[in-house]
């Protein structure tokens, strides 16, 4: 049996820089990941097969669809003779929350695969099949934090980022991806004109250098997003009202917010507080790396 997690993907920044002639949009995002996230097992066979468990698996469902037998799908499509085997996926991250957790699940997949046939992590036909999956699976198949672009096919190298204490905080509303890019109205070619992302690189003091320039971008999904699910609007607040809350954002598409403190335990209080007093919200700490 082999085993791996899938983490949270976190959209730290989200520049949308206009929208492509075959209508997916360009983007330069900078991309960390949490500790723990979703649980998946391989036992290796030549049948492919997944179950689902866990607090969320009903909403990720267990059909065809599920992106885990599609990732596997799309690998041995390009691997003659690929080992599959029986997947078991343990799913504890929010569906359709903009953190990436079933591009998560897929990239957790492919790495099982690769595992299990022996393929070197750095093989083409990886990032390939990730591609092939979904836009968020290429930078979630090694997840460190790095820089995406394109349509999130392009992934930049990972980043020693100083490890950044968190909230993650998702206030229920389910959010469909493809809505929100909607709602922000571009014509196929049509640029938005956004400057160009604040430079980070790597090493980059936590303190001083890396707030300020997370300061200085965004994630300009958010009016988009808070128009499709209002309660993000609420979620923002609450988190920013926070107290030792540094930066406050939204992740991906939404409805998935996050906040950055100085230190873990800054962030475990204000997650009890947060969650003490919202009790149908998906509150969890993390280290974003
Ligand atoms: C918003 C992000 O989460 C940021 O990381 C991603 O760009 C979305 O990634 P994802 O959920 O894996 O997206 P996909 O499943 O590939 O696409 C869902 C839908 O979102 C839209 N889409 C997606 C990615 C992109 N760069 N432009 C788009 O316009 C397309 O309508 C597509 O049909
Ligand atoms: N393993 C999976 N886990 C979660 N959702 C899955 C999975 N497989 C397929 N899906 C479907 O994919 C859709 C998107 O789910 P997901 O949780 O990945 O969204 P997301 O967090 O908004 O992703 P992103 O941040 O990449 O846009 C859901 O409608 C869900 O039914």
């Amino acid at each position: 049996m082999l085993a791996t997690r899938a983490p949270a993907k976190i959209n730290l920044t989200l520049h949308i820089l206009g929208r492509r002639a075959d209508g997916y949009h360009e983007l330069e995002s900078l991309v960390a990941f949490s500790g723990g996230g979703d649980a998946l097992r391989l036992a290796p066979g030549p049948e492919l097969s997944l179950a689902v468990d866990g607090p969320t698996a009903a909403a990720a469902g267990v059909g065809d669809d599920n992106l885990v037998l599609r990732a596997a799908r799309r690998l041995a499509e390009r691997v003659p003779g690929l080992t599959l085997g029986a997947f078991r996926l343990t799913k504890y991250l929010p569906v359709a929350a903009g953190i990436g957790g079933g591009s998560s699940d897929a990239a957790a997949a492919l790495r099982l695969l690769a595992a299990a046939n022996g393929l070197s992590a750095d093989d083409p036909r990886l990032m390939e099949a990730a591609r092939a999956t979904g836009s968020d699976v290429p930078v979630c198949l090694t997840p460190r934090a790095r820089f995406m672009r394109g349509a999130g096919e392009a992934v930049g190298a990972a980043l020693s980022l100083p490890p950044l204490p968190a909230v993650l905080l998702n206030p229920g509303a389910p959010v469909a991806t493809a809505a929100v890019f909607k709602r922000l109205g571009l014509a196929p070619g049509e640029r938005t004109g956004a400057g160009s992302h604040p430079a980070i690189t790597p090493g980059m003091d936590a303190e001083a250098l890396l707030l300020a320039a997370l300061r200085k971008s965004r994630n300009d999904m958010e009016d988009a997003a808070c128009l499709e699910a209002p309660v993000i609007v609420h979620a923002l607040a609450v988190l920013s009202a926070a107290r030792g809350c540094r930066l406050a954002r939204m992740s991906g598409s939404g409805a998935t917010c996050f906040a950055i403190f100085s230190t873990p335990h800054a962030a475990a209080t204000a997650a009890a507080a947060i969650a003490r007093q919202n009790p149908g919200w998906w509150v969890k700490t993390a280290v974003l790396r």
